[in-house]
């Protein structure tokens, strides 16, 4: 077809490049996940995240109110549970006194326009740092349903508005629909981490949490997706659909941005992508080492989810995006 079509015609000037551009990310993509940790005043670096600080909550409170202010739609929690908290059982899970509940309480005192969303999954509250009870060597099911669904509950009743269950166990998403509805929270919504893998990206998160030491040499895979896996991904996330998942999310975000793209074709349901810890260690790296640019890589990251098809990311950066495309 050449010279007739010119493909580089659209592209030439800066007006003409904005014309054609076919996705945009906006501050409404943002989820912004954050480290939580008990005490006052306090900010603890974590060596593995540049940048990134495990907050107690008064700095959380502080945090959220520039969240709120930059039009951030929501914010995610992440706790480091003091390691005298955990237990085989996981029990410190469904404390209401527990540091997540007292975080999302302290936030929802402050009546901002800011949505919170906290993980469901034993982890963080485990000795031996899995998602589920450990029976015989084995991460059991049914019987970690049971104590996903009295955490979700405590998370509701806390003020949580939207439950993340992050375990992928089988049958869990109905079971705590069900569990909050009983509880008299049909308005709490349910994000399901539906296509979660196991995945090495996560480290620097676990450093983050404190579960990395925990789960030692151990792993996910008898319940995270292998990374081998596409059509699984469709039948998991068809399951979370049906049990009644508001939004689903794919994890890790930046090399299964395949699996965004098939999820958002085959269900049309509000997909959202976890750019995950080791994600963002990589890019910070590589620009504290003057190898990339730390801006540009950061919003063309955040850029292609969109291209994928995702509706929003879970992201680290959320905040310093959210400031820049507030600036224009
Ligand atoms: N359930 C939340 C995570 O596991 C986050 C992982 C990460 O950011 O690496
Ligand atoms: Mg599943």
């Amino acid at each position: 077809m050449y010279p007739q079509v010119r493909m580089r015609r659209n592209r030439r000037t800066d007006w003409s490049r904005r014309l054609v551009s076919e996705n945009q990310l906006s501050v409404n993509d943002l989820i912004w996940p954050v480290f939580i940790q008990d005490g006052e005043n306090q900010k603890t670096e974590i060596p593995s995240m540049p940048g990134v600080h495990r907050l107690t909550i008064d700095h959380l409170v502080e945090q959220a109110a520039a969240a709120a202010e930059l039009q951030i739609p929501a914010l995610a929690l992440f706790p480091a549970t003091d390691p005298s908290k955990k237990t085989e059982g996981g029990e410190e899970a469904f404390n209401p006194e527990n540091l997540v509940c007292r975080a999302v309480r302290a936030l929802k005192e402050q009546n901002l326009n800011l949505g919170i969303l906290c993980d469901v999954a034993l982890d963080p509250y485990t000795i031996h740092g899995q998602d589920g009870l450990v029976k015989d060597g084995y991460v059991v099911n049914d019987e970690t349903i049971d104590v996903l669904c009295q955490q979700a509950v405590v998370q509701a009743e806390a003020g949580c508005d939207i439950i993340a269950p992050s375990d992928m166990m089988d049958g869990r998403i109905g079971a705590i629909r069900e569990a909050l509805d009983e509880a008299g929270f049909q308005y709490v919504q349910i994000m399901a981490y539906a296509a979660k893998y196991a995945s090495a990206f996560y480290g620097p998160f676990r450093d983050a949490v404190g579960s990395g030491t925990n789960l030692g040499t151990g792993d996910k895979r008898t319940y995270q997706m292998d990374p081998a896996n596409s059509d699984e991904a469709m039948r998991e996330v068809g399951l979370d659909v049906s049990e009644g998942a508001d939004m689903v999310m794919v994890k890790p975000g930046m090399p299964y941005l395949d699996i965004v793209r098939r999820v958002k074709a085959e269900f049309e349901v509000p997909t959202y992508a976890y750019q995950v810890s080791g994600e963002f260690a990589m890019i910070s790296a590589a620009a504290q080492n003057g190898w990339l640019d730390r801006k540009k890589c950061m919003l063309e990251s955040l850029l292609c989810f969109k291209r994928a098809g995702a509706d929003g990311v879970l992201t680290y950066f959320a905040k310093e995006v959210a400031e820049i495309l507030q600036a224009g």
